[in-house]
C-alpha cells in the first residue's frame, strides 16, 4: 500500500478558524493553492507542529505526529521547512550549508545521495561560493538542497519562490519540477501564484477560508467548471508527455503526448526526458474542420465534453478531452452558436506553439 499523509486541524483565531481534513498521497508535490488569507501557511504551520493550539491528527506514513495523545514538536516531526527567505549561515559555503545537514543524518538513513542534491538544483558550479555570492533564485535552489540533504519524511515549501522576479522564477521552475520524477521525499508546496500550481502539482488542495474547497488529481480540478479554477485568467490544463525531438533551426521541440506530437518552444530538456506542457483555455481555438493554410502548427481532434457559461457574459467554457486527455477552451459564445457547438461533437483545437509552456 503506498503511503499517505493524513491530517486533520481545527484552529479557531478571533476571526479566522481552519478546518480541514486531508488524505494525501506521501509522493510527489501536494500543492495547496488559494488565495491569500485562506489559511495556507497556517495549515503548513499545523503540519510542522508549531501551532500547538490547532487540534487534530498528523500522521506520514506510520510515523504519528499528533493525535488525541500525543503532539510532537517540531524538532521532533522529521520535516523540511523551505521559506520564502532561504536563511542559508553566511559564513559557510554552499558545500558546508549543505553538509550542514546532511552530516547529521546517519548514513544508512539518508534518502537523497549528496551528489544528487547537487545535481537535481543544479549547484555543480556554486559548491565554494557563500551566500552574499548568489542571486536569490539560487540561493533559493540551495536552500531546497539543504532541506532534501537532511532527509526528512515530509518537505514544506511556503512561497519558496515568492520573492524572487519573473526571471529568477522561470529559471528555478525548471528545477523544481524535476523532483517530480526523481525525489523520494514528497513535498507539500504553498503558493498563490497559478503557474506554479500548474506546473509543480502531482496533487492538488484548493483552499477557501480556512477550508478545503476541492482536492485531487489537479487536471480534474482545473476543468472542472464548478470551481473557480476553471474560470481563471490564466484557466488551462498541464498534458504529460515526453521530448521527441529538437529544431534547432527553428527553436522549437516536440512534445510526444499520447498519440499527439505538440510543437512547443524550445526545451532544454534533452529528448525522451519526461515534459509537462501547459495550455490555457484562451489560447484554443475550435474548428469544425482541420484547417489547411493556416499558421496554427497545433491541430488536434477532440470531443466537447462539456459546454458552460464563462465568468465573462460574451465567452463560453468548453471542457475537451483529446483521447482521454483534458482540455479547457474559451471562446465568444457567438462563434460557438454560429459553428453549433455541443457535447459529444468532435471538433479541432487550434494551438499556437508558443501558446505552449513547458
Ligand atoms: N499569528 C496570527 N494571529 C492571528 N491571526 C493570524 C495569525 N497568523 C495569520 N492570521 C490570520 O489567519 C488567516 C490565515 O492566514 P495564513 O497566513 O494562513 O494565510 P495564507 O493563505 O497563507 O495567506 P498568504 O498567501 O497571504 O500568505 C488570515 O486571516 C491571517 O490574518
Amino acid at each position: 500500500m503506498s503511503e499517505r499523509l493524513v491530517a486533520a486541524f481545527r484552529l479557531a483565531r478571533p476571526e479566522f478558524t481552519l478546518e480541514v481534513a486531508l488524505d494525501l498521497p506521501a509522493r510527489g508535490i501536494t500543492v495547496i493553492f488559494g488565495r491569500s488569507g485562506c489559511g495556507k501557511t497556517t495549515l503548513l504551520r499545523c503540519l510542522a507542529g508549531l501551532e500547538p493550539q490547532a487540534a487534530g491528527h498528523c500522521r506520514v506514513g506510520e510515523e504519528v505526529w499528533q493525535d488525541d495523545r500525543q503532539f510532537l514538536p517540531p524538532h521532533r516531526r522529521s520535516l523540511g521547512y523551505v521559506f520564502q527567505e532561504p536563511g542559508l549561515f553566511p559564513h559557510l559555503t554552499v558545500r558546508g550549508n549543505l553538509e550542514f545537514g546532511y552530516r547529521r543524518v546517519p548514513a544508512g538513513q539518508r534518502r537523497v545521495p549528496f551528489d544528487d542534491a547537487v545535481r537535481l538544483m543544479g549547484l555543480e558550479e556554486l559548491l565554494a561560493r557563500r551566500p552574499e555570492q548568489l542571486s536569490g533564485g539560487q540561493r533559493q535552489r540551495v536552500a531546497v538542497a539543504r532541506a532534501l540533504l537532511a532527509s526528512p519524511c515530509l518537505l514544506l515549501l511556503d512561497e519558496p519562490l515568492a520573492a524572487l522576479d519573473a526571471e529568477s522564477k522561470a529559471a528555478i521552475l525548471p528545477y523544481l519540477e524535476r523532483l517530480h520524477d526523481e525525489l523520494a521525499i514528497p513535498m507539500v508546496y504553498v503558493t498563490h501564484a497559478v503557474d506554479e500550481m500548474a506546473r509543480l502539482a502531482d496533487t492538488l488542495v484548493l483552499m477557501e477560508d480556512g477550508r478545503v474547497r476541492a482536492c485531487g488529481e489537479p487536471n480534474t480540478l482545473l476543468t472542472d467548471p464548478a470551481l473557480p479554477l476553471a474560470h481563471l485568467d490564466e484557466a488551462g490544463v498541464v498534458l504529460a508527455g515526453k521530448v521527441l525531438r529538437h529544431d534547432d533551426a527553428y527553436h522549437l521541440s516536440e512534445v510526444a503526448v499520447g498519440e499527439h506530437a505538440l510543437v512547443v518552444g524550445r526545451s532544454p530538456l534533452p529528448p525522451g526526458a519526461p515534459a509537462r506542457v501547459r495550455v490555457l483555455a484562451r489560447d484554443v481555438s475550435l474548428t469544425l474542420q482541420r484547417a489547411t493554410g493556416s499558421s496554427i502548427v497545433n491541430i488536434l481532434p477532440v470531443r466537447i465534453e462539456e459546454l458552460g457559461p464563462d465568468r465573462d457574459a460574451a465567452r463560453v467554457l468548453l471542457r475537451l478531452s483529446l483521447d482521454g486527455a483534458p482540455l479547457l477552451a474559451r471562446v465568444t459564445r457567438r462563434s460557438a452558436d454560429e459553428l453549433g457547438l455541443r457535447p459529444g461533437m468532435t471538433v479541432y483545437a487550434q494551438v499556437k506553439a508558443v501558446a505552449l509552456m513547458r
